[in-house]
């Protein structure tokens, strides 16, 4: 469990990125964290983990303040930042060194994944391509079995087939519900804020994400040009189950649309009414 406080954090005094940030993040959800380039989205996660500190206010990951990084807290936390630096390790000498800082590391399933992203076992990390590093530091991510795993842009240098395999192994280690989307919840940071944190069941409750002729365009809380007609958003009055477009709802929200978060943050009783 990651608990956020009040807090406040910029890299100087002038400009913070958050003000008053509060944020609870749960086990046993898999989070999306979507924001605008430099929103502060690895910032965010940087204060997760420890890296930078807030100025004011906390974060807590399973009881423990991020800042001060007890070895108890980060047995149980394993962080994949965007860049990487792999040592000049093969795979078996970076289990010697690094597993053990892991009680719930999984030695045979970090060499499943290897093969699985077909990266080579005995190669030396640093020497491999940046894309075989990624994959090579994601299957030992993977294989920590820590409670909290946090990675920042995961699938961003992986190939096609790597991205499938990334999701196959997701799926087949944690309990994704719906297979059309590994991420179960949804959090959107935006001018200094989260503006949602709100899994996909109860969004897809209130809100129906379809194509609707040009002509009905009126009736969407949100439209945006398609191939044919407009790709919309609409108050979900049917009960009607659709799957949400999250490129859509992040557009909507971030082009300063409120209604679609009015709608998400209104209380369930008013929804029926
Ligand atoms: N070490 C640093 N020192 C000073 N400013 C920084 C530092 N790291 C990031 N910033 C600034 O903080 C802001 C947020 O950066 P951050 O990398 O957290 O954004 P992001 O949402 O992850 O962006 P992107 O989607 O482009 O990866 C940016 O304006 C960036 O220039």
């Amino acid at each position: 469990m990651i608990e956020i406080k009040n807090l406040s954090f910029g890299y100087s005094r002038k400009s913070l990125l958050f003000r008053n940030l509060n944020l609870t993040l749960r086990e046993g959800h898999i989070y999306g964290l979507l924001g605008k380039n430099g929103a502060g989205k690895s910032t965010l996660l940087k204060n997760m983990v420890g890296l930078v500190s807030p100025m004011e206010g906390s974060c807590r990951v399973n009881g423990f303040a991020s800042h001060k990084r007890q070895p108890a807290m980060l047995a149980n936390l394993y962080f994949i930042p965007e860049e990487i630096y792999m040592p000049s390790l093969t795979a078996k000498q970076f289990v010697a060194n690094t597993a053990p800082f892991y009680p719930f590391f999984d030695q045979d399933a970090f060499y499943r994944y290897l093969s699985e992203f077909e990266v080579p076992e005995h190669a030396v990390f640093s020497k491999m391509s940046f894309g075989q590093q990624k994959k090579a530091i994601i299957a030992f991510g993977l294989a920590t079995n820590t409670s909290v795993l946090i990675m920042d842009e995961p699938t961003n240098s992986l190939d096609i087939p790597s991205k499938v395999q990334f999701r196959r192994i997701i799926i087949s280690t944690h309990q994704v519900r719906d297979l059309d989307s590994l991420i179960d919840t949804l959090v959107v940071v935006h001018d200094r804020e989260i503006v949602l944190n709100e899994s996909l069941d109860a969004i897809s409750e209130r809100l129906t994400f379809t194509t609707i002729p040009e002509s009905e365009a009126h009736q969407a809380i949100y439209a945006e040009d398609a191939l044919r007609g407009k790709q919309a958003i609409l108050p979900n009055l049917m009960g009607n189950y659709s799957k949400v477009d999250m490129e859509l709802l992040f557009n909507a929200i971030t082009s300063g649309n409120t209604s679609v978060t009015e709608i998400l943050q209104r209380p369930h009783y008013e929804q029926s009414l």
